[in-house]
């Protein structure tokens, strides 16, 4: 089974959290954390960076670990790690989404989250 590695940003302004809705693939219109596969000789807090400067053109701190992720998809295995981000420069465009929004905690559960994202919901409803 193949298996992928993958970083994932929840980014915090006051007292929300950004979350961004897929442009493209076999997840189309399912909400996720702005992120993506590591690349070989990559931290995991360099592939975030890199990421997010490519999907939403903005220069991000990596702040806090918040949880590691494992999931089983049909056709592969998903290490994801998720961390605490916050926003040092620039202004926020969809290059790869096709939706994005800024969510309270009593919001979270109004989205069609990745199923992955399940445990991260969990996490920031005890944790924001
Ligand atoms: N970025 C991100 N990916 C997630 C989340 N939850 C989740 O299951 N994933 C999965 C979806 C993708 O299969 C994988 C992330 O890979 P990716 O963002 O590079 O997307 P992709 O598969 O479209 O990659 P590519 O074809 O562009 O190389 O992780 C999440 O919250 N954020």
């Amino acid at each position: 089974m193949k298996e992928i590695k993958v970083v994932a940003a929840i980014i915090q302004k006051e007292n929300k959290i950004l979350a961004t809705k897929r442009g493209y693939g076999e997840f189309i219109n399912m909400w996720e954390f702005p992120g993506g596969k590591i690349e070989s000789g990559e931290t995991k807090e360099q592939a975030l960076v890199r990421e997010i400067k490519e999907e939403l053109n903005i220069e991000i701190s990596v702040d806090k670990f918040a949880i590691d992720i494992e999931y089983q998809y049909p056709n592969f295995y998903l290490f994801m790690s998720c961390f605490m981000c916050s926003i040092k420069e620039g202004s926020i465009e969809l290059l790869e989404h096709n939706d994005g929004k800024w969510i309270t905690k009593e919001e979270l559960n109004t989205l069609n989250w990745l199923p992955a994202d399940i445990d991260a919901v969990n996490y920031l409803k005890e944790n924001m």
